[in-house]
């Protein structure tokens, strides 16, 4: 079998007020596997993602992206390899224009000024939104900052998507946008959310954790099926 595009193995994390945030945490994801990481507020997900690039470091356990260790040696190869798009837009867009903020990543990975205006054309592109590229990122609604974020990793070309609940906040428009433009996506993808309805639709494998640990991680079918699983980790399809 390849190599996995994520590998977690006994990944143990505590914040530094002495919260314990993920506890034994195992995760393989093979190329091109799209897995939803589900849960109740609380559960470590957000954390588990902020470890993928390396925002936030494990204490104990091994973490590596395509076979490479995240650990500060190999920072920037990491971030190039994962896309992390934050549960908030704000947090990712901080350019004057639209431009700018998908032109960053590329311009930092030191590609020249024509390469880096097909990588946001192209990534603008993906998210349907060529048209606001010179517009004024903070002044978007949520739902676009949410296209420009996703976009801003897109044009880094990243091998790993870790997205953050992207479908909330979303009118119901934009989030069947969203559904069919991550079901194009050829990248192995890990998705935080509260969503279970595009769970289902979306994702074939999915996770479930609580109190940062996995409990339960399979077939979605099988998963959204097991009434007693999702009652005891504060789940419920609507
Ligand atoms: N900076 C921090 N310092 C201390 N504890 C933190 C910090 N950030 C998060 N936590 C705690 O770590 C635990 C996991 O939080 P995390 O944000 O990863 O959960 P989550 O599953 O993403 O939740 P949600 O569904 O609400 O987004 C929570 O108990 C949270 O209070």
């Amino acid at each position: 079998m390849s190599q996995p595009s994520v590998e977690i193995v006994d990944l143990h994390y505590a914040y530094p007020d002495g919260h314990s945030a993920l506890s034994a945490v195992h995760l393989h994801l093979h190329p091109g596997e799209k897995v939803a990481l589900v849960g109740p507020n609380g559960a470590g997900k957000s954390t588990l993602l902020l470890h993928l690039n390396g925002i936030l470091s494990h204490q104990t356990g091994e973490l590596r992206i395509c076979g490479l260790d995240v650990n500060a040696k190999n920072l920037g190869r990491v971030r190039a390899l994962v896309g992390l798009v934050f549960q908030s837009p704000d947090d990712q867009l901080f350019s004057p224009t639209v431009f700018d903020d998908v032109a960053f990543g590329p311009i930092y990975q030191g590609l020249k000024p024509a390469q880096v205006d097909e990588r946001v054309h192209a990534a603008l592109s993906q998210v349907h939104m060529e048209e606001y590229a010179r517009r004024v990122s903070h002044h978007l609604s949520v739902g676009e900052k949410k296209r420009i974020a996703l976009a801003t990793v897109l044009a880094m070309q990243p091998e790993v998507l870790a997205l953050d609940e992207p479908s909330a906040g979303l009118d119901p428009r934009a989030r069947r946008t969203l559904i069919h433009l991550l079901s194009e996506m050829p990248q192995t993808m890990l998705v935080a959310t509260h969503d279970l309805p595009m769970v289902r639709e979306l994702f074939t494998r999915t996770v479930v954790m609580d109190q940062g640990r996995v409990v339960a991680d399979g077939p979605t079918a099988q998963i959204l099926r097991d009434a007693a699983l999702l009652e005891a980790h504060g789940l419920e399809m609507p």
